[in-house]
């Protein structure tokens, strides 16, 4: 069997990630990565930047180890925060994220996307990866606002613990990259990654929702 015959299976939980690459107009199914993207992040020691690949292909890996998923086109992303070569996660409690959100507070900072498309056809397994860095920078939002943006929930599984796609808060002043990255999937990174399996959606994106910084998101 050829990877471009596969189905497509995109393992993740988040909301945006499926809105996104449903974008692409190829059709897929959903699952979910099993396992603990901390664990893979306890083995981790290159630079922060490469952490989001990393763990992308951890669930990549973790996501092949279930029966179902083989012979699919797996595809894996994981999006990190970095502040000044510090790793900002996700909040782990409501006082985390508003020492979060008040650290990036008038700060430039970089999102991170990793992305891992992957198969096991007849065990064999192949891979490739590639990451998108957005520079960000945050507004100069007030103490009151970031309490009332927590209050939301909102912020409890974001990296960075903000939404950039968050009507109310609208935390960012300014970005100089591709947004889809931010919001968890760029997509001209993916589309380059199928391309690899010769995969070629039609639409690379659909009319006014293309991403239109796919040469920074080739870097
Ligand atoms: C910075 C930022 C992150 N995010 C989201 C994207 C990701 O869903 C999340 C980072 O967590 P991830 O661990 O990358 O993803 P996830 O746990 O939501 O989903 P899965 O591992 O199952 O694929 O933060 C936004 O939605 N908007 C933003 O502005």
């Amino acid at each position: 069997m050829k990877a471009q015959d596969l189905p497509i299976l995109l393992a993740s939980a988040s909301p945006r990630r499926r809105q996104i690459i449903s974008q692409l107009g190829l059709p897929f199914t959903l699952g979910i990565a099993p396992g603990d993207e901390d664990a893979a992040q306890l083995f981790y020691k290159g630079p922060a930047t490469g952490l989001a690949q990393w763990t992308a292909l951890h669930k990549a890996v973790m996501t092949l180890t279930q029966p179902e998923a083989a012979n699919h086109l797996v595809v894996t992303a994981d999006t990190t925060v970095i502040l000044d070569d510090q790793v900002l996660g996700k909040p782990r409690h409501e006082a985390h994220a508003r020492e979060l959100l008040l650290s990036l507070r008038g700060r430039w900072h970089h999102v991170v996307t990793g992305v891992v498309v992957s198969t096991l056809i007849d065990g064999e397994f192949r891979s490739r990866g590639a990451s998108c860095s957005t520079p960000v920078l945050m507004r100069d939002y007030t103490e009151e606002e970031v309490m009332s943006y927590i209050a939301t929930g909102d912020p409890m599984d974001k990296a960075g613990a903000y939404g950039i796609q968050s009507a109310s808060f609208q935390p960012t002043e300014r970005i100089d990259g591709c947004y889809l990255n931010v919001v968890g999937l760029p997509l001209c990174t993916l589309v380059r990654l199928l391309a690899e399996f010769d995969v070629h959606p039609a639409t690379q994106g659909r009319q006014g929702q293309q991403c239109p910084w796919s040469e920074q998101c080739q870097r």
